[in-house]
C-alpha cells in the first residue's frame, strides 16, 4: 500500500496501521539490537523483584517512568544509527562518528541513571532482608 493509498482510509484504519508500523519498528530493533534485549532482559528482572520485595506504590511509577526513559533512548538510537547507515552509505564520516557517539552517550548516561534509581530503590530492601 503506498501513501497515496493511506490517505484515502478512515482515521482509525489509518491508526491501526501507523500501530502496525510502530510494532515493525520495535521487531527491527529487538532482531538488530542486543543491548534492547539485555534492557528488557533487566526490565522483567526488575519487575520480579518488585512483586518479591512488595516494593511501593510510588516506586512502581518511578520504575514504570525509568522502563520508558530506557527504552525510549534505546529506540531513538536505533532509528538514529539507521539513519546514519543510510546516509553514510558505509562511507566514514567524521559527523556519522558523532551523531552514533552522542547517540550512543545518551543511552549510557540514561542507563547509569537509571541503575541508580534502581540502587536507591532495592537496596534498602535486600538490605532489610538479608540482615533485617
Ligand atoms: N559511517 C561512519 N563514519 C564514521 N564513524 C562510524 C561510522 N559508522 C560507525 N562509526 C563509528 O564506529 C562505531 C561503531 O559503529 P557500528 O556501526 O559498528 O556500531 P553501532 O554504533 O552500534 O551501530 P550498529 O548497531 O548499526 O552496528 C560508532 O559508534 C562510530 O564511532
Amino acid at each position: 500500500m503506498d501513501l497515496k493509498d493511506r490517505k484515502d482510509l478512515n482515521p482509525f484504519k489509518r491508526w491501526l496501521l501507523s500501530c502496525g508500523f510502530a510494532l515493525e519498528g520495535l521487531r527491527f530493533t529487538w532482531k538488530g539490537e542486543p543491548n534492547f534485549k539485555i534492557h528488557i532482559s533487566i526490565l522483567i528482572l526488575v519487575t520480579i523483584a518488585g512483586f518479591f520485595f512488595g516494593i511501593a506504590r510510588w516506586e512502581w511509577v518511578t520504575l514504570l517512568i525509568c522502563f520508558a526513559f530506557i527504552l525510549t533512548l534505546e529506540l531513538i538510537n536505533t532509528a538514529l544509527e539507521t539513519l546514519v547507515n543510510w546516509i553514510a552509505d558505509k562511507q566514514w564520516h567524521p559527523l556519522a562518528k558523532i551523531t552514533k557517539d552522542v547517540a550512543a552517550g545518551a543511552v549510557l548516561v540514561g542507563a547509569i541513571i537509571v541503575a541508580g534509581i534502581g540502587l536507591i530503590i532495592f537496596v534498602p530492601y535486600i538490605w532489610q532482608y538479608f540482615l533485617g
